[in-house]
């Protein structure tokens, strides 16, 4: 299998992007960059620092608008919609920022409930706190964690009341900004375990940027590499070790990836068969 950002024709793509370029005055984030991801998969995407991952979550689901390129999420082009349309695609994906971005005067199952009334809005008051509850206690809170202010929760905690409103409208594709940054490993671990099971439970997709080398290897189905403006490389955790770029060579063979790995390796997660390659022996991207 190749390691190229586009997917062959007659693969089911659920986000295609295309010659995508974003800058903010001077300076170039994304150089004609394109990536396809499958439906049904968890995506990894990594990259250093600064490389531009959120603003290109940001550019998939329309909160920013790219110099160039063409985005489809669904098959529906992403870019220049009406408001109506961008409303009517926004119901069929759920986003958890990297801050969680929960509102802080409203408790926990107003949180949720937010995006359900903003959509039904005569939806019953019954029938909204039983939904709340029901996606609480998905994410593995208790059902009285509805009633606190997200100040009154704990980090982790807070984490998953903020993927518990992602999934209010049981959405087909999940996209998540760092999710475990922030989290002891334990935490980190849970929060791994659970985006993987509601993925295999409810049948969502997940785009999911992290920086996590434990999270990689435990739940991503295949990880995507930003560099040089662009994604330089798309496969599994072994497809892209076989590549000899220097980032994707330092990031995976240095020492917390080669920890993360060995973990990995223990928990009987390795995602491939594929046999893994040294430094610098590889074929290219
Ligand atoms: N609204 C904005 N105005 C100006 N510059 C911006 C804006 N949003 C992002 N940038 C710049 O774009 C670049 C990419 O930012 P982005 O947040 O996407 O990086 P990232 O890869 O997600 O980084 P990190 O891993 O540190 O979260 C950064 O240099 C950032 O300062």
């Amino acid at each position: 299998m190749g390691t190229e950002p586009i997917l062959d024709e007659g693969e089911d793509v659920i986000i295609r992007v295309r010659g995508l370029t974003n800058r903010f005055g001077d300076q170039v984030v994304h150089d004609k960059l394109d990536l396809d991801m499958r439906r049904g998969e968890i995506l990894g995407v990594v990259g250093g620092s600064g490389t531009g991952k959120s603003v290109l979550m940001r550019s998939i689901i329309g909160l920013q608008t790219p110099a160039e390129g063409e985005v489809r999420v669904f098959n529906e082009e992403t870019v220049g919609r009406s408001e109506e349309e961008q409303t009517r695609l926004r119901s069929r994906w759920g986003v958890l920022f990297q801050d969680g971005a929960l509102f802080s005067t409203l408790t926990v199952a107003e949180n949720i409930q937010v995006p359900i009334r903003e959509f039904y809005p005569r939806i019953d008051r019954q029938l909204l706190d039983e939904i709340a509850t029901y996606k609480l206690v998905a994410t593995g809170l208790p059902a009285e964690a509805g009633a606190k202010f997200p100040s009154e929760l704990s980090g982790g905690m807070r984490k998953r009341a903020g993927l518990s409103r992602a999934l209010a409208l049981d959405p087909e594709l999940l996209f998540l900004d760092e999710p475990t940054a922030g989290l002891d490993p334990i935490g980190a671990a849970g929060f791994d375990a659970l985006t993987k099971d509601l993925s295999a439970t409810l049948g969502h997709s997940v785009f999911l940027i992290t920086h996590d080398l434990d999270t990689l290897y435990a739940i991503c189905d295949r990880v995507a590499v930003l560099a040089d403006h662009k994604v330089v490389a798309v496969g599994t955790i072994p497809e892209l070790l076989a590549l000899d770029h220097p980032w994707i060579q330092s990031y995976f063979n240095g020492p917390r990836g080669r920890a993360a790995e060995d973990a990995a390796d223990r928990a009987g997660h390795t995602n491939s068969d594929a046999p893994r390659h040294p430094a610098g022996a590889g074929t290219g991207a």
